[in-house]
Formats: structure tokens, C-alpha cells, sequence
């Protein structure tokens, strides 16, 4: 059992407060679906949760403790999928998998493009990707390295029907083995979550 927990999370951005005594928690097994409009500080939580911003005030706490920082158990899959584009596909995970410590159960990188449905591009460049297909290669660093908080930015962006059935079901797999997802979005995720709607921002 593991919870990540917010305690009065403000943080600023530019200058301005975007996220004032934000508080939250989501346990093992839970998703918690982040919504609200456009500019209303998603992606600025799910960086400030990744370690990627700093907090401006409160606290962000993970229990049980542990030696690994939040950050060391967590992927963030960023809106910009970021993926080089000179590497392939598959080189891209094998990177990505090299930065992470391999050894903790992950995916060999094309095992986890096929549970993508991108076999068939594994070994193209990835700047000749769909964006769809980026999505999904990016989707796929997930599955390479094991590690139970997912922070997920708007993870259903550009893909089709089919494509979003996988990603939910990779999810809904992540839940069932005791992993915690926070995940942005302007679209239904159809899997059970609570939904922390983030209001005006200041
Ligand atoms: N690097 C930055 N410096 C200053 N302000 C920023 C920076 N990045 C984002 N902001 C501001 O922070 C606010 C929240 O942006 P954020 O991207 O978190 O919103 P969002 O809810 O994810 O929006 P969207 O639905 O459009 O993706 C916005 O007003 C934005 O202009």
C-alpha cells in the first residue's frame, strides 16, 4: 500500500501563484483524474508532482517513506512526448530504459512497442512517426521500467479510439498491480477515478 499525499501545495509560476493549498492524496489502485480549463495549472501540477517545479509552499509526502525519492518512483509522460527524433522508435525506449535502471522488471523495448501496436514502426526514426504513433512511443517508456506512480499529461491526446482502449487498459493493468496514476485531461477516461477539478487560476 502506498499513498501520495499533497498538503497545501502552492506554486507560482512567472511570478504568479497558480496552484494556492492545493490538498490531495491517492492511494495504491487509484487514479485521480486532474481537470479544469485550459490554463487552470494541469501540467504545472503534474510537473510540480514529477519534482520538475519547485513548491512555492507545502508539501508533497509519500508513504511508506522510502530511500527513492517521489521522483525516482515516478515516469512523467510530458505533453511533448519527447522523443529524439533521429533515434528510432525502439532506440528511443532502449534509452530511455538506460537512463532508468533497467532490472526492475521492465519491458524489453519492443515487447513494450507491441503492447503499443507499434511493432510495425519499431525501427523507423521516430520524426517519422504519426502523431498518434509518437504518442503511443512515448506512452510505451511506461512500460520499461517499472515504477509505481505514473504522472500522465493529457495521455489520450491525438490518439484513436483503438489506440485509447490500449492506453486505458495499460492503466487500468498498472491499478490492478497496486500502482497509482495521476493523469491529466479534457477528455472521459472511461476507468474509475475522483476527479480533482482545479478552479480559476489566480
Ligand atoms: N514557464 C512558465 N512561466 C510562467 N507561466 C507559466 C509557465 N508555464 C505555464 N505558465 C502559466 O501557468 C498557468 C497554468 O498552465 P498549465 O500549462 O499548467 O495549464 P493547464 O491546465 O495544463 O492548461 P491546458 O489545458 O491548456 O493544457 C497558465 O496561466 C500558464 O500561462
Amino acid at each position: 500500500m502506498m499513498r501520495l499525499s499533497a498538503s497545501r501545495l502552492t506554486i507560482e509560476r512567472g511570478g504568479r501563484t497558480i496552484l494556492r493549498n492545493l490538498d490531495f492524496a491517492v492511494d495504491s489502485g487509484e487514479m485521480l483524474i486532474v481537470t479544469g480549463r485550459n490554463g487552470a495549472g494541469k501540467s504545472t501540477l503534474l510537473r510540480a508532482l514529477a519534482g520538475l517545479l519547485p513548491l512555492a509552499s507545502g508539501a508533497l509526502a509519500l508513504s511508506p517513506s522510502s530511500e527513492d525519492s517521489i521522483a525516482e518512483q515516478t515516469h512523467y509522460i510530458g505533453h511533448a512526448d519527447a522523443l529524439k527524433n533521429s533515434l528510432t522508435a525502439a532506440e528511443n525506449l532502449e534509452f530511455f530504459a538506460a537512463l532508468l535502471d533497467l532490472g526492475r522488471g521492465g519491458l524489453e523495448p519492443y515487447a513494450a512497442l507491441d503492447s503499443f501496436g507499434l511493432r510495425h514502426v519499431a525501427d523507423l526514426p521516430a520524426a517519422y512517426l504519426s502523431a498518434g504513433q509518437k504518442r503511443r512511443a512515448a506512452l510505451a517508456k511506461l512500460l520499461v521500467a517499472r515504477r509505481p506512480i505514473w504522472l500522465l499529461d493529457e495521455p489520450t491526446t491525438a490518439l484513436d479510439t483503438a489506440s485509447q482502449a490500449l492506453i486505458l487498459s495499460v492503466i487500468g493493468a498498472h491499478l490492478a498491480a497496486g500502482g497509482l496514476v495521476v493523469a491529466s485531461t479534457h477528455a472521459r477516461l472511461d476507468l474509475p477515478a475522483r476527479e480533482l477539478q482545479l478552479g480559476a487560476a489566480a
